[in-house]
């Protein structure tokens, strides 16, 4: 049975007196930062000097310095950097400064569990990951509310990590909503896997394929995108509300129907398979390999797709339609 943790589990008092650096000030960082900062914690953002993000953090009343410096200073080092580029930034401004006891942290265990980063034995090395994207991680702690996160213990030097994490936890309104304990495996191959074929690319796929087989075969471009991508939203909310069993009680019976008739035709075996071989290639590391070497050579390929996938005509008829929702634009 998975252990989960809340308030009443973690205690604030083992980060009080501690410096932490946020490494990073994008979808995390500014979320984590800003939110240990109202917990009462110590914070100091770390990033390049003169970058966009460094403005952003001053502005919103953090105190910011550059990573090596904030390294130096903290007792607690979250690194919430790119995936990709954690190894090069940890080798050259991180390391040097992980002097005996401090705690060494992720919100993501890809480069601990695939070898990209190797921390020496006098440091804690522990991941507090939230299940969400950063942007709500923040909401929701402003509400007073929290979304889940997961918690492993890669080492414990100081006897003290989990303890520490926790505490983290608490601070960024996680065990409002509870923590489970993990480890740095399963953490990064159910996130890479949830990611790549659900969350991101299965649902990217489903809505472009969705929007382009109503638009081939005449129909309106702007009831194709509310058909196919505005009312996921809405259907999702149900989702996450009470299950899917709400989401079918809250539909039409003719929906319902449909659902039952035509989604195992849509996700059918293949497409099960083809999911097995993708766990497989996150489990075996190929796709660890891929993405680095892809960023090796300064990501021409993801740079490439990444262009195209923005040009895609639901993207454009959503920008326009999205204008005469004003509320959206936040
Ligand atoms: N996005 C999410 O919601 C989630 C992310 N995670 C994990 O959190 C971590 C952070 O991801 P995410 O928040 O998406 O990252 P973002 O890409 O949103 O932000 C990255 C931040 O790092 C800064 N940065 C980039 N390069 C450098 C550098 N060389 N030196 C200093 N700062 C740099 C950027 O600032 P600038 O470019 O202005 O310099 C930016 O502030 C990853 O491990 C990810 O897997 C985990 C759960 C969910
Ligand atoms: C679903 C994408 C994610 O894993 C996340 C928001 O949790 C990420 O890496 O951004
Ligand atoms: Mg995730
Ligand atoms: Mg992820």
């Amino acid at each position: 049975m998975v252990k989960i943790y809340y308030d009443a589990d973690a205690n604030l008092e083992y980060l009080k007196g501690k410096k932490i650096a946020v490494l990073g000030y994008g979808s995390q960082g500014h979320a984590q930062a800003q939110s240990l900062r109202d917990s009462g914690l110590d914070v100091v953002v770390g990033l390049r000097r003169g970058s966009p993000s460094w403005a952003k953090a001053e502005a919103d009343g953090l105190e910011v310095a550059a990573v090596a410096e904030a390294c130096a200073k903290a007792d607690v080092i979250q690194v919430l950097l790119p995936d990709e580029i954690q190894g090069r930034v940890y080798a050259t401004e991180i390391a040097p400064h992980l002097t005996e006891g401090k705690a060494l942290m992720f919100s993501h265990g890809f480069n601990i569990h695939f070898g990209q980063i190797v921390p020496p034995r006098h440091v804690d090395v522990f991941l507090v990951a939230p299940k969400s994207p950063g942007h709500l991680v923040r909401r929701m702690y402003v509400e007073g509310k929290g979304v889940p996160g997961l918690v492993a213990v890669h080492q414990d030097y100081t006897g003290k990590a989990k303890d520490i994490a926790l505490a983290y936890a608490k601070g960024i309104g996680c065990t409002r909503a509870g923590v489970f304990e993990t480890t740095f495996k399963e953490e990064t191959e159910t996130d890479l896997f949830g990611e790549q074929a659900v969350l991101c690319g299965g649902v990217s796929e489903l809505i472009k394929a969705g929007f382009d087989t109503l638009v081939e075969a005449g129909y309106a471009p702007e009831m194709a995108y509310f058909e196919c991508l505005h009312e996921l939203k809405l259907i999702v909310d149900l989702i996450y509300e009470g299950g899917l069993s709400r989401m079918r009680y809250s539909v039409s019976n003719t929906a319902e129907y449909g659902d039952y008739m035509v989604g195992p035709r849509i996700i059918n075996r293949q497409t099960r398979e083809e999911m097995k071989r993708v766990l497989a290639e996150i489990q075996n590391g190929t796709f660890a390999r891929n993405w680095m070497l892809e960023n090796q050579v300064n990501g021409p390929q993801f740079n490439a797709i990444r262009k195209t996938e923005q040009q895609h005509p639901v993207e454009k008829v959503g920008a326009q339609l999205r204008q005469m929702m004003p509320w959206l634009k936040k």
